[in-house]
């Protein structure tokens, strides 16, 4: 990797909403063909981060540099080659699939034509043809999101930022996805894969981040974490380093409240 330049790099990063600090100095340089496994506990900062990178989520210290440019810099050109899938989505409901790929393709230097037949085909892979001419409204949960999926793929960017990506993708669906990133992946795109699916990070990254609390507290391939830790999967790895070993006793609390046995 050493001769490679990072596609991504990241110095002391940090981020205070209020007077709170979310980011604590993130250091990370990320090489073309990396598929990221992005981890850590709920609030630990993987969202700031993908949207400090993309340029959604400013006013940080420290230094982010996406193939060179800063997200907070004059220079937007590079955000043409970058691709977004969110965990929660703003997605035109009352448009069709055909509008509203067509629309992004187009949003993304696509032209009319190329934008909706690429939309047609990956639509047509994902078994959703007969859609295609539907309103938005009346898509399931995984139905939205492969037209996500979709849209964040029709410019063919090189680096990708997945939030839960597969949240609601049927078994089948989800085997199509992972070949998909895998394949992407080797033909030298980047992805960043945030998601708290632990058996699905394991198999697909080659490179695992864990965050807890702002900071990086793990870096490293699933056999290295696997070495240093001593443990066998990742979601024991995950609970050894952000030092959890409490659920049962968690579970049984919460259930007593829910029994009315105890209360606090
Ligand atoms: N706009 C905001 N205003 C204030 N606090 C925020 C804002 N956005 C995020 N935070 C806080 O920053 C922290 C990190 O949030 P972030 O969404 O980055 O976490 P995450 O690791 O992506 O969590 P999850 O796994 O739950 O998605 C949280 O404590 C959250 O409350």
């Amino acid at each position: 990797m050493n001769n490679v330049m990072p596609i991504i790099t990241i110095r002391d990063l940090r981020k205070r909403y209020g007077d709170r600090f979310v980011l604590n100095g993130i250091d990370l340089d990320v090489y073309p063909g990396q598929i990221i496994g992005y981890i850590g506990p709920n609030g630990a900062g993987k969202s700031t981060t993908v949207k400090i990178m993309l340029g959604l989520v400013g006013d940080f210290t420290g230094e982010v540099r996406i193939m060179g440019q800063s997200p907070d810099g004059e220079d937007v050109e590079y955000k043409r080659k970058i691709g977004y899938v969110p965990e929660i989505a703003e997605i035109y409901d009352t448009l069709t699939a055909r509008e509203y790929l067509t629309f992004i393709g187009e949003l993304y230097g696509l032209s009319t034509d190329d934008a909706e037949s690429k939309a047609q085909g990956l639509m047509n892979r994902f078994g959703m043809g007969r859609v295609f001419d539907h309103r938005i409204a009346s898509f399931s949960k995984g139905m939205r999101q492969k037209v996500l999926i979709i849209s964040s793929l029709l410019h063919n960017p090189d680096i990708l930022f997945l939030d839960e990506p597969l949240s609601g993708l049927d078994a089948n669906s989800v085997m199509v996805v992972k070949e998909v990133l895998a394949l992407l992946a080797a033909s030298g795109k980047t992805i960043f894969y945030s998601s708290h699916m632990m058996d699905v990070v394991e198999k697909i990254s080659n490179r695992i981040i864990l965050l807890d609390d702002g900071r990086v507290v793990a870096d490293g391939s699933f056999a290295e974490l696997q070495e240093k830790s001593q443990e066998g999967s990742l979601e024991q790895i995950f609970n050894q380093l952000t030092g959890f070993n409490e659920h049962k006793q968690i579970a049984e609390q919460f259930v007593a409240i829910v029994r009315g046995e105890a209360h606090d």
